[in-house]
């Protein structure tokens, strides 16, 4: 239960926040009315977050959800998820993005290959008018898919992300496989269900939002086929059993979550990607 501030000293708050003052100054008044260190950060936490959701609602913004949020920054630099250890290799704010370092061992990448193999076709987009999918130029690579433990590797995969993500196993995707030849490439676009899209309220009817997408590298390019963010400037390369994860907790650019795969240069490229939602997917 956090502490009730006057209205004169939560505005006097916002107003400091928003001129870019630091926490300290925020906190100062509080802590000499004898405030404790604790109510005075949840109290000024709370009156920020609580301005920042209106103004979100006034700019006719989507409301955030709470998404998956495996890591702080500057946090443990190897994390244990189920039965694995995990290295932090990059973890970035704005988008909020992080790039994990061994989270698939070789064996599992070639295996999950193998068995893709032999089920690719053409990958598909979702109509946005329909929600169904559609065969379409801006996604130019072969695909397949996993039901939720359809395998032994896929349960075990799936485990290893909801531990590692804190993250309902239910709350996910079936596991999408894609292979990238040379040339392919899937062009900027966000994983939420744009919300103007006639076609999202079907995705969006069973289990939610989708809030948070890991993509996990299953071999390393030759050449080219990085996971680009265009909007701020970042790409991570593709190496075998690394993954990429990112968040998204309003179906709205302002996360800025844009992001593509660039085209493959030489060679191929094979990804798993596990989309979360917001609740139970079936
Ligand atoms: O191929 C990539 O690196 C990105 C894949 C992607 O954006 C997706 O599967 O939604
Ligand atoms: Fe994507």
């Amino acid at each position: 239960m956090t502490r009730a501030l006057e209205p004169r000293t939560e505005q006097w708050i916002v107003q400091q926040a928003r001129e870019g003052q630091p926490p300290d100054v925020l906190l100062q008044p509080l802590l000499e009315a004898g405030w404790t260190q604790e109510d005075a950060t949840a109290a000024v936490e709370a009156s920020v977050r609580r301005w920042m959701e209106s103004h979100a609602r006034d700019a006719g913004l989507p409301p955030s959800v709470p998404v998956p949020s495996p890591i702080e920054l500057n946090g443990a630099s190897v994390l244990r998820a189920h039965d694995r250890d995990i290295t932090v290799l990059a973890n970035m704010r704005l988008p909020r993005v992080i790039v994990f370092g061994g989270f698939l061992s070789g064996g599992e990448c070639d295996e999950l290959v193998a068995l893709s193999r032999p089920k690719l076709k053409r990958s598909t987009v979702l109509d946005p008018a329909s929600g169904g999918d559609e065969v379409h130029v801006d996604r130019t690579s072969a695909g397949t898919h996993f039901a939720r433990g359809a395998n032994a590797l896929c349960a075990r995969i799936e485990a290893r992300i909801a531990a590692l993500l804190d993250w309902p196993i239910d709350h996910g995707e079936s596991m999408q496989i894609l292979r990238y030849g040379p040339g392919a490439e899937y062009r900027p676009h966000h994983d939420y269900f744009d919300p103007a899209w006639p076609g999202s309220v079907k995705q969006i009817a069973r289990g939610g939002q989708r809030v948070a997408s890991l993509v996990m590298y299953l071999n390393t390019p030759e050449q080219g086929g990085a996971t680009t963010f265009p909007e701020v400037g970042f790409e991570v390369a593709a190496v075998k059993g690394n993954a990429v994860f990112f968040s998204y907790d309003r179906p709205h650019p302002m996360t800025r979550t844009l992001h593509a795969g660039a085209p493959v240069l030489a060679g191929e490229k094979w990804i798993a990607t596990k989309w979360l939602r917001e609740g139970r997917h079936d």
